[in-house]
């Protein structure tokens, strides 16, 4: 039987979540971190067949790492299972629903929470998505995106063609060396004001900390902009795909259909108000050449986004736009 839905999604245990002193979202810091690795005498080696990503396509800390394990042509060696758009009282559950899968074909389990208890019986944290499982160790490698996405660029590239990996790629592949500290810097203002700032906008305790993340969200909004229009290329740092992009995307193909309404970020819209963050995206999504081989659309669902983040509670903040409130006589 399908789990049920609990009426009022403030009384779901899982929407309760730690504030800062001003009403700040804060989000867990994961536990799981350990590396897959090529390194000889690894606890976690890489090998074909061994892990398995467990996602959810509403969520864009997991759409990371699936859109990465699809950009990397990973498919056939590591396994990915998806659970429901769905956050049950009981946490991410399997359905069946809308392409998840039905049980979990591991251990026939109904909750992600059962996986957490297997790899470590007395787990008392959250239970996110993503998950990289090991299927000897029985075990979770690793339950933070940003790692994650890390371990697949290049680990795993004994098993693929010469095409795509790394070493083979122009300018250094995703993550280039000669970029790290760049991507670095990027990361950590994308992360806090993009990425998690719409979770902070959205999930706030208070106006002023809504207000404070919707401020944030749209200065570097405007700073992306100002970098694209300025790139040598199509992408943030230049002509070829890197992390910076990959940890952009998800937050942007959410941004006009969830997070502009459904977590008040509506000072502007990204399809309207930002020319070059718009060109951008459209360019990621239909992309369909060798540089992404149409990865980013692959990993995107509309209708698990709207679903996911529809489900989720609403604070009746005084909306902070559209700005201006009303437009001048067009001339
Ligand atoms: N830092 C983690 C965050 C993952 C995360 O917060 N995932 C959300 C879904 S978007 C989740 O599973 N939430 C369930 C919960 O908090 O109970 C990562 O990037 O992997």
């Amino acid at each position: 039987m399908a789990p049920s839905t609990a009426d009022n999604p403030e009384d779901k245990d899982v929407y309760k979540f730690n504030f800062e002193k001003n009403g700040t979202f804060k989000r867990q810091v994961s536990s799981f971190r350990s590396w897959v690795s090529t390194e000889p005498g690894a606890r976690f080696p890489a090998e074909k067949d061994r892990y398995v990503l467990y996602m959810n396509r509403g969520c864009p800390w997991a759409s990371r790492a699936n859109l990465v394990r699809t950009l990397k042509g990973l498919e056939d060696v590591i396994q990915m299972v998806v659970l429901d758009w769905e956050l049950f009282p009981e946490g991410w559950s399997f359905t069946g629903r809308d392409g998840s899968d039905e049980i979990d074909p591991l251990y026939g389990f109904k909750r992600l929470s059962e996986l957490y208890f297997k790899a470590e019986p007395s787990f008392s944290g959250r239970y996110t998505v993503p998950v990289l499982w090991d299927k000897v160790h029985e075990t979770i490698v690793s339950n933070e995106s940003s790692e994650i996405i890390r371990m697949l660029y290049s680990a795993f590239d004994a098993f693929l063609p010469a095409s795509l990996q790394e070493k083979n790629k122009p300018d250094g592949g995703l993550l280039p060396p000669h970029l790290l500290s760049e991507i670095d810097d990027m990361n950590s203002w994308v992360y806090d004001t993009i990425n998690n700032g719409v979770y902070k906008a959205g999930f706030a305790a208070n106006q002023s900390a809504h207000e404070e993340a919707v401020r944030a969200i749209f200065k570097s909004l405007d700073r992306v902009e100002d970098i694209l229009a300025k790139s040598t290329g199509p992408y943030l740092f230049g002509s070829h795909v890197t992390e910076a992009d990959i940890r952009l995307y998800p937050t942007i193909a959410r941004f006009d259909v969830a997070y502009y309404a459904l977590f008040m970020c509506n000072l502007k819209m990204i399809r309207h108000d930002y020319p070059e963050i718009q060109k951008w995206f459209l360019r990621l999504y239909w992309d369909e050449s060798g540089e992404t081989r149409g990865a980013f659309k692959a990993s995107t669902f509309f209708d698990a986004i709207k679903k996911g983040y529809a489900q989720t509670p609403r604070k009746n903040f005084l909306p902070l736009g559209p700005d201006p409130d009303v437009l001048p006589v067009a001339s």
